[in-house]
Protein backbone atom coordinates (compact mmCIF):
# COMPACT_ATOMS: atom_id res chain seq x y z
CA UNK A 1 0.00 0.00 0.00
CA UNK A 2 1.64 3.42 -0.74
CA UNK A 3 2.27 5.24 2.12
CA UNK A 4 0.41 8.91 2.90
CA UNK A 5 2.63 11.50 1.34
CA UNK A 6 1.80 15.28 3.12
CA UNK A 7 0.77 17.44 -0.58
CA UNK A 8 3.21 20.39 -0.54
CA UNK A 9 2.01 23.99 -2.10
CA UNK A 10 5.26 26.14 -3.12
CA UNK A 11 5.02 29.27 -3.78
CA UNK A 12 7.92 30.58 -6.51
CA UNK A 13 7.79 34.18 -6.05
CA UNK A 14 10.63 34.29 -8.80
CA UNK A 15 12.33 38.19 -8.90
CA UNK A 16 8.96 39.72 -7.40
CA UNK A 17 8.58 41.44 -3.98
CA UNK A 18 10.92 43.60 -2.08
CA UNK A 19 11.49 42.59 1.95
CA UNK A 20 8.44 44.85 2.85
CA UNK A 21 6.07 43.63 0.15
CA UNK A 22 7.49 40.22 1.88
CA UNK A 23 6.39 40.67 4.74
CA UNK A 24 2.83 42.14 3.71
CA UNK A 25 1.85 39.27 1.20
CA UNK A 26 3.28 36.37 4.29
CA UNK A 27 1.13 38.11 6.70
CA UNK A 28 -1.60 38.42 4.74
CA UNK A 29 -1.30 34.89 3.88
CA UNK A 30 -1.10 33.61 7.22
CA UNK A 31 -3.93 35.67 7.70
CA UNK A 32 -6.51 34.25 4.89
CA UNK A 33 -5.26 30.72 5.86
CA UNK A 34 -5.87 31.05 9.25
CA UNK A 35 -9.29 32.84 8.46
CA UNK A 36 -10.21 29.82 6.45
CA UNK A 37 -9.27 27.03 8.98
CA UNK A 38 -6.69 25.74 6.91
CA UNK A 39 -4.98 22.26 8.35
CA UNK A 40 -1.57 22.71 7.70
CA UNK A 41 -1.32 18.45 8.41
CA UNK A 42 -3.02 17.98 5.32
CA UNK A 43 -1.19 20.29 2.87
CA UNK A 44 2.27 21.83 4.17
CA UNK A 45 2.65 25.44 2.39
CA UNK A 46 5.70 26.99 1.34
CA UNK A 47 7.11 30.47 -0.10
CA UNK A 48 9.62 30.72 -1.80
CA UNK A 49 10.72 34.23 -1.79
CA UNK A 50 14.01 36.14 -3.61
CA UNK A 51 17.23 35.74 -1.37
CA UNK A 52 17.03 39.28 0.07
CA UNK A 53 13.52 38.58 1.58
CA UNK A 54 14.69 35.71 3.27
CA UNK A 55 15.85 37.30 6.24
CA UNK A 56 12.48 39.25 6.45
CA UNK A 57 10.38 36.64 5.88
CA UNK A 58 12.20 34.10 8.91
CA UNK A 59 11.93 37.04 11.39
CA UNK A 60 8.25 37.38 10.69
CA UNK A 61 7.20 33.63 10.23
CA UNK A 62 9.41 32.94 13.85
CA UNK A 63 7.86 35.91 15.75
CA UNK A 64 4.21 35.17 14.88
CA UNK A 65 4.48 31.37 14.99
CA UNK A 66 3.28 31.17 11.20
CA UNK A 67 3.29 27.04 10.38
CA UNK A 68 4.01 28.33 6.44
CA UNK A 69 7.33 27.66 5.81
CA UNK A 70 9.86 28.94 3.46
CA UNK A 71 13.03 28.80 0.85
CA UNK A 72 15.17 29.80 -1.68
CA UNK A 73 15.21 29.44 -4.76
CA UNK A 74 18.78 28.59 -5.64
CA UNK A 75 21.23 27.84 -3.68
CA UNK A 76 25.90 27.53 -4.72
CA UNK A 77 27.39 24.06 -5.36
CA UNK A 78 30.26 25.94 -3.02
CA UNK A 79 30.69 25.15 0.93
CA UNK A 80 32.41 29.41 1.45
CA UNK A 81 34.98 30.95 -0.20
CA UNK A 82 35.26 33.29 -3.07
CA UNK A 83 32.66 32.72 -5.32
CA UNK A 84 31.10 36.41 -6.11
CA UNK A 85 27.31 36.48 -5.57
CA UNK A 86 26.63 33.13 -4.60
CA UNK A 87 24.96 31.90 -1.37
CA UNK A 88 25.59 28.68 0.41
CA UNK A 89 23.43 25.64 1.58
CA UNK A 90 24.79 26.52 5.09
CA UNK A 91 23.66 30.32 5.09
CA UNK A 92 19.97 28.79 3.58
CA UNK A 93 19.45 26.66 6.33
CA UNK A 94 20.78 29.33 9.08
CA UNK A 95 18.26 31.18 7.66
CA UNK A 96 15.37 28.65 8.68
CA UNK A 97 15.05 27.34 5.12
CA UNK A 98 13.35 24.28 5.18
CA UNK A 99 13.19 23.83 0.99
CA UNK A 100 15.51 25.53 -1.92
CA UNK A 101 14.34 24.85 -5.39
CA UNK A 102 16.85 23.72 -7.84
CA UNK A 103 17.36 23.57 -11.53
CA UNK A 104 14.30 25.71 -12.57
CA UNK A 105 13.62 25.59 -16.12
CA UNK A 106 14.67 29.33 -15.66
CA UNK A 107 18.04 29.20 -14.17
CA UNK A 108 18.69 25.88 -17.03
CA UNK A 109 17.67 28.56 -19.99
CA UNK A 110 19.42 31.54 -18.31
CA UNK A 111 21.75 30.59 -16.77
CA UNK A 112 23.14 27.47 -18.49
CA UNK A 113 22.51 24.90 -15.79
CA UNK A 114 22.80 21.02 -16.92
CA UNK A 115 21.67 18.06 -14.99
CA UNK A 116 24.79 16.91 -13.35
CA UNK A 117 24.97 20.87 -11.73
CA UNK A 118 21.47 20.42 -10.21
CA UNK A 119 22.46 17.17 -8.93
CA UNK A 120 25.50 18.87 -6.96
CA UNK A 121 22.96 21.65 -5.87
CA UNK A 122 20.54 18.76 -4.70
CA UNK A 123 22.68 17.16 -2.79
CA UNK A 124 24.38 20.38 -1.16
CA UNK A 125 20.81 20.96 -0.33
CA UNK A 126 19.91 17.99 1.71
CA UNK A 127 23.59 17.44 3.49
CA UNK A 128 22.43 21.07 4.93
CA UNK A 129 19.71 19.48 6.16
CA UNK A 130 16.98 21.47 3.70
CA UNK A 131 14.75 19.62 1.07
CA UNK A 132 15.56 20.47 -2.79
CA UNK A 133 12.32 20.85 -5.28
CA UNK A 134 14.40 19.47 -8.12
CA UNK A 135 12.65 20.80 -11.03
CA UNK A 136 12.24 19.17 -14.76
CA UNK A 137 10.22 19.85 -18.03
CA UNK A 138 9.87 19.47 -21.25
CA UNK A 139 9.93 22.27 -23.40
CA UNK A 140 6.97 22.49 -26.40
CA UNK A 141 9.37 20.92 -29.45
CA UNK A 142 9.64 17.90 -26.98
CA UNK A 143 6.13 17.86 -25.94
CA UNK A 144 5.27 18.08 -29.62
CA UNK A 145 7.57 15.28 -30.91
CA UNK A 146 5.50 13.24 -28.03
CA UNK A 147 8.96 12.65 -26.26
CA UNK A 148 8.16 14.27 -23.03
CA UNK A 149 8.09 11.10 -20.90
CA UNK A 150 11.40 10.12 -21.93
CA UNK A 151 13.14 13.87 -21.36
CA UNK A 152 11.80 14.06 -18.30
CA UNK A 153 12.62 11.13 -16.64
CA UNK A 154 16.09 11.27 -17.97
CA UNK A 155 16.28 14.43 -16.65
CA UNK A 156 14.65 13.09 -12.74
CA UNK A 157 18.05 10.46 -13.57
CA UNK A 158 20.59 13.30 -14.21
CA UNK A 159 19.42 15.82 -11.88
CA UNK A 160 19.18 13.44 -8.89
CA UNK A 161 22.16 11.55 -9.66
CA UNK A 162 24.57 10.65 -6.71
CA UNK A 163 21.67 10.48 -4.70
CA UNK A 164 20.78 7.71 -1.92
CA UNK A 165 16.98 6.01 -2.10
CA UNK A 166 16.62 7.80 1.31
CA UNK A 167 17.41 11.22 -0.04
CA UNK A 168 15.84 10.70 -2.84
CA UNK A 169 12.54 9.95 -0.80
CA UNK A 170 13.36 12.77 1.48
CA UNK A 171 13.35 14.90 -1.86
CA UNK A 172 10.70 16.87 -3.77
CA UNK A 173 10.43 16.27 -7.96
CA UNK A 174 8.11 19.14 -9.29
CA UNK A 175 7.17 18.66 -12.94
CA UNK A 176 7.00 22.22 -14.59
CA UNK A 177 6.50 21.91 -18.89
CA UNK A 178 8.56 24.88 -19.84
CA UNK A 179 5.46 25.78 -22.49
CA UNK A 180 2.77 25.74 -19.28
CA UNK A 181 5.14 28.24 -17.49
CA UNK A 182 3.60 31.47 -17.35
CA UNK A 183 1.86 31.19 -20.51
CA UNK A 184 -1.65 30.59 -18.91
CA UNK A 185 -1.24 26.76 -21.02
CA UNK A 186 -1.86 24.53 -18.35
CA UNK A 187 -1.36 20.86 -18.68
CA UNK A 188 -4.80 19.42 -18.20
CA UNK A 189 -4.95 16.94 -15.78
CA UNK A 190 -4.00 14.00 -17.85
CA UNK A 191 -0.82 15.21 -18.70
CA UNK A 192 0.34 15.82 -15.32
CA UNK A 193 -0.34 12.86 -14.16
CA UNK A 194 1.08 10.71 -17.32
CA UNK A 195 4.33 12.25 -16.71
CA UNK A 196 4.15 12.28 -12.82
CA UNK A 197 3.72 8.77 -12.66
CA UNK A 198 6.20 8.06 -15.02
CA UNK A 199 8.95 9.75 -12.78
CA UNK A 200 7.44 7.84 -9.59
CA UNK A 201 8.30 5.00 -11.67
CA UNK A 202 11.59 5.75 -12.85
CA UNK A 203 12.13 6.57 -8.78
CA UNK A 204 11.46 3.13 -8.19
CA UNK A 205 13.63 1.37 -11.40
CA UNK A 206 16.55 3.74 -10.02
CA UNK A 207 16.65 4.31 -6.42
CA UNK A 208 13.87 2.25 -5.09
CA UNK A 209 10.27 1.33 -4.51
CA UNK A 210 10.70 2.91 -0.96
CA UNK A 211 11.70 6.25 -2.71
CA UNK A 212 8.81 6.11 -4.83
CA UNK A 213 6.21 5.49 -2.22
CA UNK A 214 7.57 8.34 -0.39
CA UNK A 215 9.28 11.36 -3.26
CA UNK A 216 6.65 13.74 -3.24
CA UNK A 217 5.95 15.20 -7.00
CA UNK A 218 4.42 18.59 -7.91
CA UNK A 219 3.18 19.87 -10.87
CA UNK A 220 3.42 23.69 -11.78
CA UNK A 221 2.76 25.54 -14.86
CA UNK A 222 0.43 28.45 -15.14
CA UNK A 223 -1.44 26.75 -11.72
CA UNK A 224 -4.47 28.68 -11.03
CA UNK A 225 -7.15 27.99 -8.13
CA UNK A 226 -9.67 27.25 -10.88
CA UNK A 227 -7.32 24.94 -12.16
CA UNK A 228 -5.30 23.32 -9.11
CA UNK A 229 -8.21 20.76 -8.12
CA UNK A 230 -8.12 18.75 -10.93
CA UNK A 231 -5.32 18.96 -10.99
CA UNK A 232 -3.75 18.27 -7.45
CA UNK A 233 -6.48 15.42 -7.55
CA UNK A 234 -4.30 13.31 -9.63
CA UNK A 235 -2.99 9.95 -7.87
CA UNK A 236 0.48 10.74 -8.15
CA UNK A 237 0.55 14.53 -8.29
CA UNK A 238 1.70 15.83 -4.66
CA UNK A 239 1.01 19.32 -4.73
CA UNK A 240 2.00 22.22 -6.70
CA UNK A 241 4.77 24.42 -7.40
CA UNK A 242 3.32 28.18 -8.25
CA UNK A 243 4.67 31.19 -9.92
CA UNK A 244 2.40 34.10 -10.54
CA UNK A 245 -0.68 33.14 -8.39
CA UNK A 246 1.48 32.92 -5.53
CA UNK A 247 1.92 36.50 -5.46
CA UNK A 248 -1.40 36.89 -4.63
CA UNK A 249 -2.53 36.07 -0.98
CA UNK A 250 -6.38 35.24 -1.73
CA UNK A 251 -5.29 32.82 -4.96
CA UNK A 252 -2.85 30.71 -3.38
CA UNK A 253 -4.71 30.43 -0.21
CA UNK A 254 -7.14 29.23 -2.43
CA UNK A 255 -5.21 26.67 -3.96
CA UNK A 256 -3.70 25.65 -1.12
CA UNK A 257 -7.12 24.78 0.91
CA UNK A 258 -8.56 22.30 -1.93
CA UNK A 259 -6.72 19.76 0.83
CA UNK A 260 -9.05 21.04 3.07
CA UNK A 261 -12.00 19.37 1.53
CA UNK A 262 -13.24 16.43 3.06
CA UNK A 263 -13.74 14.28 0.11
CA UNK A 264 -11.37 14.50 -3.00
CA UNK A 265 -12.92 11.84 -5.28
CA UNK A 266 -15.46 13.78 -6.86
CA UNK A 267 -12.71 16.38 -8.15
CA UNK A 268 -11.13 14.75 -10.40
O1 LIG B 1 7.70 28.33 -12.86
C1 LIG B 1 6.73 28.20 -12.15
C2 LIG B 1 6.87 27.90 -10.73
O2 LIG B 1 8.18 27.55 -10.41
C3 LIG B 1 5.36 28.36 -12.69
O3 LIG B 1 5.12 29.70 -12.92
P1 LIG B 1 3.65 30.19 -13.31
O4 LIG B 1 2.72 29.58 -12.29
O5 LIG B 1 3.71 31.67 -13.25
O6 LIG B 1 3.38 29.64 -14.67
Amino acid sequence: MAQKRTPLIAGNWKMNLNHQEAVVLVQKLAWVLQDKKHDFDKAEVTVVPPFTDLRSVQTIVDGDRMKIRYGAQDVSVHDAGAYTGEISASMLAKLGCSYVVVGHSERREYHGEDDALVATKALKTLQAGMTPIVCVGEGLEVRKAGAHVTHCTEQVEGSLAGLSPDQVASSVIAYEPVWAIGTGEVATPEDAQEVCLALREQVAKTWSSQAAERVRILYGGSVKAASAPAIMAQPDVDGALVGGASLQADEFAAICRFYDLPDLSGVA
